[in-house]
């Protein structure tokens, strides 16, 4: 295999996503890595800040409690920037209110398809929550037939990646299509294809391969280096959370996933503190928030947004005026890739929920079924323009 790839290297940068300043964790609370630990001279080596105190009550103060609460669809909707605590009969209204700034994919679907005009549409997916629904087991978050045959089509006439928090190979095994690209981890595992201008690398994370069609595509994981520690992580977390009823941790290869989803709501600090108490020992990781998962993963600067920008280029989409990227996620790290696109003024973000939340989409959509009937529409409007 050579190395190939001229798509710049991760930054190492003081993280502080949307979910975590959205839910009060201060940017300080997080772990910092010495650059000193690098060794590809890939980063930009960061002053230490704060070590994370092992006290349970940091746990709490640092809002991982409040923000493991709020990972689930909460009796509090947020009207406007405003939370406020409503009752069943008004949540309907609520949702309603939210949906003016989020409008529906579908009932806007003739006005995206106005600004699409003339423009090459590249598709990326979420999984979990977005093709699947969200289910208790982790391991049978399967996406249905017809959603299969959904993403296939589309995958026929427009670009398209799945990018999520999943490793790689269980989001293939899952979907179970070849017709499209993979980016796994968050982005930090892509399997993408070989730019059309065959530029070469000098990045040493990005691999040129094939794949299990023997195609050749490019392999690119900036977070390589941090395998080993990856895996001591998982099974410390393994072992610290065994005595925890229904904790479930989860390799995802570059990340790992602790979900609390079936845990007894009384032993969340428990959930949290065992976390922390890893993370305080390796300052070179850090906690993301998911939907009832707590997930740690390295200190580099990439997420799902970069993983987009770094398809699109080598998709050879990037700086095209008439490219329209669209992407389609629900959790809060799809959040970084809503941002991505709006600040460009890229293309469009749908955020699939069925509660009112602040996003950095453009448009909404329900829940998967919903995800399915845009996908299906996207696929008749092209076979009408053929
Ligand atoms: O980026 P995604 O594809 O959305 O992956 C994010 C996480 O999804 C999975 O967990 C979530 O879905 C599970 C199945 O429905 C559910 O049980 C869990 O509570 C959710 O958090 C996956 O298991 C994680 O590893 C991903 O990071």
């Amino acid at each position: 295999m050579d190395l190939k790839s001229n798509h710049p290297a991760p930054v190492l940068t003081d993280p502080v996503p949307i979910s975590k300043s959205r839910l009060g964790i201060h940017s300080s609370l997080l772990p910092y890595s010495p650059g000193a630990a690098f060794s590809s001279g890939m980063y930009i080596a960061i002053p230490r800040k704060k070590v994370i105190p092992s006290k349970l009550d940091d746990v709490r103060a640092s809002g991982w409690l409040d923000a493991m609460k709020s990972s689930s669809p909460p009796r509090k909707k947020l009207t406007k920037d405003t939370s406020i605590d409503v009752g069943p009969d008004d949540s309907q209204l609520v949702y309603l209110s939210w949906m003016l700034k989020y409008p529906s994919a579908i009932s806007s679907f003739e006005r995206i398809m106005n600004y699409a005009k003339g423009k090459r549409i590249a598709l990326f997916l979420d999984y979990d929550g977005t093709l699947s629904p969200i289910v208790d087991d982790p391991d049978r978050a399967f996406m249905s037939d017809s959603m299969r045959t959904a993403v296939r089509n589309v995958a026929n006439y427009f670009p398209t990646a799945i990018i999520s928090g999943r490793s790689r190979d269980k989001v293939h095994e899952f979907v179970g299509l070849t017709e499209l690209y993979y980016a796994g981890s968050h982005g930090m595992d892509i399997v993408g294809p070989v730019r059309p201008s065959g530029n070469d690398d000098n990045n040493s994370n990005c691999i040129r391969s094939t794949d299990k069609q023997g195609k050749e595509v490019n392999l690119f994981q900036p977070a390589s280096e941090f395998l080993p520690l990856i895996d001591e992580v998982f099974s410390s977390l393994v072992e610290i959370t065994k005595g925890i009823e229904g904790a479930k941790v989860e390799n995802n290869k570059f990340c790992v996933s602790v979900h609390y989803r079936n845990v007894d709501e009384k032993n969340w600090t428990t959930i949290a503190k065992s976390v922390h108490e890893i993370l305080k020992g390796h300052p070179r990781l850090r906690l993301t928030h998911g939907r009832k998962v707590l997930e740690v993963r390295p200190v580099i600067d990439w997420d799902k947004g970069k993983a987009v920008e770094f398809l699109l280029d080598s998709l050879g989409l990037s700086e095209c005026e008439d490219v329209l990227p669209i992407y389609v996620g629900d959790d809060r790290t799809d959040e970084d890739a809503f941002k991505v696109l709006r600040e460009g003024n890229r293309g469009y973000g749908i955020l699939v929920s069925s509660v009112p939340k602040e996003s950095n989409a453009f448009y909404s959509l329900k829940d998967p079924s919903e995800v399915m009937e845009f996908l299906n529409s996207l696929v008749r409007w092209k076979k009408s323009k053929i």
